[in-house]
């Protein structure tokens, strides 16, 4: 459907050059603003430049792209795409400017991170004392923190910026430790990837003004979730000279705290250092009447709603437990399902136009069942796109070409050895990965396993001779799982092992189709999975079930929201803390029930079984936002 633009977002879409902040309401249209303002730039202004356009997640920048494939070579001319993933570009294309000579691979898993530190702490003896003797929970605790802390550090850009923050030598030491064990593996983390995009841009300013002149606008969606890491990167990438910014954002929307996220980057500093000129986009497109008024009790002065025409429904039921909280869910799912008709709903209702929120996963558990029973299909949305093979044949597989791509990465070659049951860590005489992988084989005792690995040899083998041949390896693998007997005695195993072929299929094709040939290079597929790749896969499975943190930017005909009590939404943990926690937990209410376009139903169990306890129900408080919504 063409959908045209009201004034106010045409305002917008055809500005001039110049630094502006668009303060937008849910449903506002932000992203739609946002895309035709890329649209715009690059089909109204001759030219080569280029438009950076970020987004926060994979998904909003494949929903910003698919909306542009029709701009005239919209590949070269915008790079659309989340700010880890500029970074890595950034990184790959000049890293050499400050020494990086071999692109380093992301180490993105937790556990991984986590075997990193334990192998600091053990071959440090000042720090080695804060692990030993410590039982294994409180070991877990501890690790769990300093991850935390160095994670924190980076996202204060530790050791690039300027800081008052004094820090004693043992934390110092423990941070350098973790980077060098890293480093040693030509591995970096998460949080690396803007630390050392940041590094070049105000070290080598060159670079930093060639990536102005090339990219003459850029353009920041959801800014209200910017980190300071993040908002020092767009500094430094803008310097003094560029300033044709925008961003969009809404701060009733920011839920990303515990990421280092505030709005004030946006609302304060973007404003501040750039002298950007502030534009208010009210209106609603969204939702209907009834939807807009609980989302303005809640949050009042968030939405406009003197423009909403259709009435919708909200309602706030109170269920026994949380066994008929899921049953009145069901039951209601089921009634439309079946009814297909709502007089505020154009067309026919389907379960792709429903979904049911939650604060955490787990209030969904009951829900599952009652929709099992009712055989109603639903998906779950994921928060990330992180893709990890589930069965051990493609988890080697992924070691595999972990080591392929970076011969030095010791804790994959560890992890490989232990899937493959070795007793002891074999020394290779070789640094080139393809013969690291050949050589282990020697080792391998258990004949199942040696069979299993030939064929995965083969596969890495085909793919080291040219990326081209990727899903050629993949095939050789589907075709032994397709004939081997040991696997149709087991469908189950087999089953996982073809889920996660296909699954790396798909990546493959998406990283193909967004990739140039002479960029494509299996280190680089590696590090885009790394940092997630959105396969689009959720699309026409069923009802929804989601955490709010993932369906931002979604919007469905039908939501429920569930399990509104104190201590599950808001979450316990910001109960305790107050404050900017506990505000943060209405945004997140706020994000939950604007993602409604008609009905809204929300849902809270008055009893819940614990569970440690099946037997006894434990009395449960309504959420206190309740109170603003009633
Ligand atoms: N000018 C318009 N006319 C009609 N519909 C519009 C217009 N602008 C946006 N919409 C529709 O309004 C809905 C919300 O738009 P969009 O998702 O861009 O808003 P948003 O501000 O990014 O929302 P949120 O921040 O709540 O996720 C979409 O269905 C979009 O197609």
């Amino acid at each position: 459907m063409e959908i045209r633009l009201s004034y106010k977002q045409r305002l917008i879409v055809e500005s001039k050059d110049g630094p502006m902040l668009v303060l937008a309401s849910a449903g506002s249209g932000k992203t739609r603003v946002l895309t035709e303002r890329v649209r715009y730039l690059l089909s109204s202004q001759p030219g080569t430049f280029k438009v950076l356009a970020l987004t926060f997640t994979n998904k909003a920048a494949d929903e910003m792209q698919t909306r542009l494939k029709d701009v005239q070579s919209i590949k070269d001319r915008a790079f659309i795409g989340t700010i880890h993933k500029f970074c890595l570009e950034l990184i790959r294309s000049k890293g050499t400017a400050i020494g990086i000579d071999k692109m380093p691979h992301i180490f993105e898993r937790e556990n991984d991170r986590r075997e990193i530190l334990l192998e600091v702490f053990e071959n440090n003896l000042s720090l080695k004392k804060y692990v030993t003797g410590a039982s294994d929970k409180d070991r877990q605790k501890f690790i769990f923190d300093v991850l935390n802390y160095i994670s924190q550090q980076k996202k204060n850009l530790c050791g690039l910026v300027q800081t008052n923050e004094a820090t004693d030598e043992e934390t110092m030491l423990l941070f350098n430790e973790y980077n060098a064990v890293l480093s040693s593996q030509n591995a970096i983390d998460f949080d690396d990837v803007i630390c050392l995009a940041y590094k070049i841009l105000v070290e080598r300013p060159a670079v930093a003004d060639l990536y102005r002149k090339m990219f003459r606008y850029v353009c920041i969606d959801e800014a209200q979730d910017l980190n300071f890491a993040q908002y020092e990167l767009i500094k430094a990438l803008c310097g003094k000279q560029h300033n044709n910014i925008l961003m969009v954002g809404d701060p009733n929307q920011a839920i990303y705290g515990f990421n280092g996220s505030s709005k004030t980057f946006m609302t304060e500093n973007f404003v501040i250092d750039f002298n950007a000129q502030i534009i208010q986009l009210a209106e609603n497109f969204r939702s209907s009447i009834s939807v807009l008024t609980a989302a303005q009790k809640l949050i009042p002065n968030s939405v406009d709603i003197s423009d909403a025409v259709i009435n919708g429904e909200f309602s706030i039921s109170e269920c026994q437990n949380e066994q008929s909280e899921a049953e009145f869910i069901a039951n209601k799912i089921k009634f439309f399902l079946d009814s297909k008709k709502h007089n505020d709903i154009e067309g026919d209702i389907t379960a792709e136009r429903i979904a049911v929120l939650g604060r955490n996963k787990y209030v969904f558990k009951s829900l599952e069942k009652e929709l099992g029973k009712e055989r109603i299909p639903f998906v779950y949305k994921k928060t990330n796109d992180l893709s990890e093979p589930v069965s051990d044949l493609l988890k080697m597989y992924d070691l595999g070409i972990r080591i392929l791509v970076n011969s030095l990465d010791k804790l994959h070659f560890i992890q490989l050895c232990k899937l493959l049951e070795l007793e002891k860590i074999p020394l290779l005489d070789t640094n080139v990965g393809i013969d690291k992988l050949y050589k282990l084989s020697d080792f391998i005792i258990s004949p199942d396993i040696k069979n299993e690995y030939t064929i995965l040899f083969e596969s890495w083998k085909v793919v080291n001779s040219s990326i081209n041949n990727f899903i050629k390896g993949l095939e050789l693998i589907e075709a032994y799982v397709n004939t081997s007997p040991h696997y149709s005695n087991d469908l189950i195993k087999k089953g996982f092992v073809i889920q996660d072929i296909e699954e790396l299929k798909a990546l493959w094709k998406v990283y193909s189709l967004q990739t140039t040939a002479e960029n494509k290079t299996l280190s680089n597929f590696r590090n885009q999975i790394a940092l997630g790749i959105s396969l689009n896969n959720n699309k026409n499975t069923g009802v929804t079930l989601g955490t709010v943190h993932s369906v931002k930017g979604l919007e469905f005909d039908i939501v429920f929201l569930m399990g509104m009590n104190e201590g599950t939404f808001p979450d316990y943990r910001a109960v305790k803390e107050g404050g900017a926690s506990l505000n943060e937990e209405k945004n997140n209410a706020f994000v939950a029930l604007t993602r409604s376009k008609r009905l809204l139903y929300v849902t809270y169990p008055k009893q819940k079984f614990m569970p440690w306890d099946k037997e006894t129900p434990v009395n449960q408080a309504p959420s206190r936002f309740l109170r603003n919504l009633s």
